[in-house]
């Protein structure tokens, strides 16, 4: 198996390039407290199946991972509820924005994949219907994938996000009108909010996603997050629904399975090789870090590891 040993000096060399590079596009401007972020933080980093850990930058410094927690949600729901999950989402790329409702009218409320909105509104649904005590109970289970206790929601983040929700709160509603929403829409919403405003340094984050990338993954209690054909399925997802639309270029670029989310992190994976995080507020005009997606289109050409 092809080894990345000099991982250290290819992370090195493109951070200074990325870093006294332009810094182009904004932070995500919609939700109140995340335009507020200082835009010129960047973090990376790298863990492989070799243990072979490397953090730079602001890799320590807590952000919202916003849409990243959607991968955690379909794990989650995935492990309590195995296939029956695929009747109520889809799993093909949407074509459109993350926070589309277009589509939604034709497909009777069954969103494309479980990574745009609609789909992670219908994974919060079930979740609710799941848990005992959900707010405290999925983040256990973040906590245990992640391997790490210091991770929590944000709280003013989620208010912040439901003070403007409204393109959410429709989606959640409409979905609800093809009854493919069981709860109250405000409390999934509220679930969902407080999902997105969870916050975590690379360090944390990359941790959190080791059973995508290492099928000999145990939680601290011994057990397995999802079987190994489970696992192949969320990267699959990712591959494919990742970036919204511009997974497609993700894919042509990076060749990564991975997920962007608009607090400005990308988690990638290379199944049985490394899993990597990067951190940058600025976003490019799909939502996805500007910087972070340069630093990883230029990390697999250096390293010649990308799945393809
Ligand atoms: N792409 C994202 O990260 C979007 C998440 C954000 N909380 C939203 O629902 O709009």
């Amino acid at each position: 198996m092809h080894r990345i040993t000099n991982h250290k000096e290819i992370i090195d060399k493109i951070y200074e390039e990325i870093i006294t590079g332009d810094n182009l596009g904004a932070p995500a401007g919609y939700i109140p407290e995340l335009a507020k972020v200082d835009p010129n933080q960047f973090g990376v980093y790298f863990m492989s199946t070799e243990n072979d850990t490397y953090g730079k930058g602001d890799w320590q410094t807590k952000f919202s991972i916003q849409s990243i927690m959607k991968v955690l949600s379909l794990s989650l729901a995935y492990q309590m509820l195995g296939d029956s999950i695929w009747k109520r989402v889809g799993v093909e790329p949407s074509g459109s924005a993350f926070n589309s409702l277009v589509r939604l009218e034709t497909d009777n409320g069954i969103p494309r994949n479980p990574f745009i909105n609609g789909g992670a509104l219908v994974i919060c649904d079930m979740l609710l219907s799941q848990l005992k005590n959900p707010l405290f109970d999925f983040l256990s289970f973040v906590r245990e994938v992640s391997g790490s206790d210091k991770v929590y929601y944000n709280e003013t983040v989620a208010q912040s996000e439901a003070s403007v929700g409204y393109r959410n709160i429709a989606l959640c509603n409409f979905i609800k009108s093809f009854g493919n929403i069981d709860n109250d829409p405000n409390e999934v919403l509220d679930f969902y909010f407080h999902m997105c405003s969870i916050e975590m340094d690379c360090q944390q984050l990359a941790h959190s996603f080791e059973f995508l990338m290492d099928g000999k993954f145990r939680t601290k209690n011994g057990s397995s997050v999802l079987n190994l054909s489970q696992s192949k399925r969320i990267n699959a997802i990712m591959q494919t629904c990742g970036f919204y639309d511009e997974s497609g270029e993700f894919a042509f670029k990076v060749g990564l399975p991975g997920k962007s989310g608009v607090g400005g992190g990308i988690v990638a994976v290379h199944p049985e090789k490394y899993c990597i995080c990067v951190w940058s507020p600025n976003l490019n005009e799909n939502g996805n870090s500007h910087r972070g997606m340069k630093f990883l289109e230029r990390f697999t050409t250096e390293t010649e590891l990308s799945i393809f």
